[in-house]
Formats: structure tokens, C-alpha cells, sequence
């Protein structure tokens, strides 16, 4: 059986100037691949690429044997996501966000799915206020509820724990845990040692070069940095 996500020499950057790369990986379903380098190394970057949200400068990247595209269906039904410059409705309350995407997914049951995600990232109290009216880990906790609710088999997450509190930074890992559990892939770029600790199964540091290397080796070297 192929892959679910499966990168060869792939190179990614701006304006025809790579930032990182070649990267090559093949990822199955269950495995959690977590991304790991200093600031600017281009993990974002990388992650932006094989999730369609810009083009590669050079390589592949497939998806259950499919090429990265974000405007063809059969992509976008197998991904999910979180990035920061991710966007809102304004006008939409944080319960209609989520009921938006568990609909235009064909979630079945989607107002008991909606309440099961606000119970989970505690988000319930404010269900009814628009984004701009809650906090920024709240409007995080809206993202990952929005990327979870829905099915996917690949789960492409960017900094997921940039501004969650401890516990919910704990929550968060183990929810990753069980999503790969149940046969979802997942790409998580992180800078918390402890999240990579609790969900990676393997690491790729990008560096000088790309290299792949134990999870606990690459967070002590996020702790020590
Ligand atoms: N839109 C852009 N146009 C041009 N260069 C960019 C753009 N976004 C990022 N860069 C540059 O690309 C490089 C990689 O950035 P990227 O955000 O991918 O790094 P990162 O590893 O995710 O960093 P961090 O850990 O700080 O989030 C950096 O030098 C950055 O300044």
C-alpha cells in the first residue's frame, strides 16, 4: 500500500529562491510526522507547500497518490489544517463556524458534532460571540476545532499550540494521539518539546539540510535552543 503523504525532493521558497529543501518523506496512516527547526528555517513554509497553499519551487508531493491541489475535491476532502494567518467570518459566531464546516463536510449529526467540539476546547461559554469578541487562544481553539470536526486522513498542523494554555496544550496532544490512532496521518510543525514528545513517532529537522531524527533528540534540541 502507498503512502498517505509521500514528499520527494521537494523544494519550497519565494520568488524562485528556495528557503529549505530538498525534502523527501513518505509518511503512512497512523504515523505522526513531527517538523522541528529555528525560526525562519522554513517549516511554515514547507508545511504551507504540501498542504496546496503555495506553489513548489521544485519535486513532488502526493497525497493517497494524488498531486497537491487545493481546488480539486478529492485533495481538499483528505485535508485538514491549521496555519496562523488562517481567516474568519466575521459576522459568524464561533458555533457557526464550526456548523459551516461540519456541513459543507457532510458531517453527520453536525449540531451534536458542533457542541462536541465547543465542549472540548472548552469554547461553550462563548459559542455565540463573533471571533473578534473572544480571545486569541479562544479564536485558536475555534481553528483547531474547525480542522478536527471534519474528516480528513491527513491533519497538517502549523505551531498548533501557539498561544493554548498548558492544559490545553496537553488536551491538544492527546487528541492528536488518538486522530492517528483511529488511521489519520499527521505533519506537525512545533516548537513545544512537549507536544512533540507526546505525538511524534519521527522528526524531520530542518536545518543546513533536511534530515530525519528521533523525536527525543529533537526535543532537546527545541528545549536547549
Ligand atoms: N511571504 C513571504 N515572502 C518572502 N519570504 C518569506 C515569506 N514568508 C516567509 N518568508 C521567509 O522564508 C523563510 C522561512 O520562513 P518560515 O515562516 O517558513 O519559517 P519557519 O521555520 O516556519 O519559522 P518560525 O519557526 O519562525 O515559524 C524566512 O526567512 C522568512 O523570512
Amino acid at each position: 500500500m502507498g503512502a498517505v503523504l509521500e514528499i520527494s525532493e521537494l523544494s519550497v521558497g519565494y520568488g524562485g529562491a528556495p528557503v529549505c529543501g530538498p525534502i523527501t518523506a513518505r509518511v503512512e496512516a497512523g504515523e505522526i510526522l513531527g517538523v522541528v527547526g529555528f525560526n525562519g528555517a522554513g517549516k511554515s513554509t514547507a508545511a504551507r507547500t504540501i498542504a496546496g497553499k503555495q506553489p513548489m519551487l521544485d519535486g513532488e508531493v502526493r497525497v493517497h497518490g494524488l498531486p497537491v491541489n487545493e481546488d480539486a475535491l478529492p485533495f481538499r476532502r483528505q485535508v485538514a489544517s491549521l496555519f496562523d494567518e488562517d481567516a474568519f467570518f466575521p459576522s459568524l459566531s464561533l458555533r457557526e463556524h464550526l456548523q459551516l464546516v461540519a456541513r459543507g463536510h457532510s458531517v453527520p449529526d453536525p449540531d451534536k458534532a458542533v457542541n462536541a467540539e465547543l465542549d472540548f476546547f472548552a469554547l461553550q461559554e462563548r459559542a455565540d460571540a463573533v471571533p473578534a469578541s473572544v480571545s486569541s487562544g479562544q479564536r485558536r481553539r475555534l481553528l483547531l476545532a474547525s480542522a478536527l470536526i471534519r474528516p480528513s486522513s491527513l491533519l497538517i498542523l502549523d505551531e498548533p499550540e501557539q498561544r493554548l494554555d498548558p492544559v490545553m496544550r496537553e488536551r491538544l496532544g492527546e487528541r492528536i494521539a488518538v486522530y492517528a490512532d483511529g488511521g489519520g496521518t499527521v505533519l506537525l510543525v512545533t516548537h513545544d518539546p512537549a507536544l512533540l514528545l507526546a505525538t511524534a513517532g519521527r522528526c524531520l529537522l530542518i536545518d543546513d539540510d533536511v534530515r530525519e531524527i528521533a523525536p527525543d533528540r529533537a526535543a532537546s534540541e527545541i528545549a536547549g535552543r
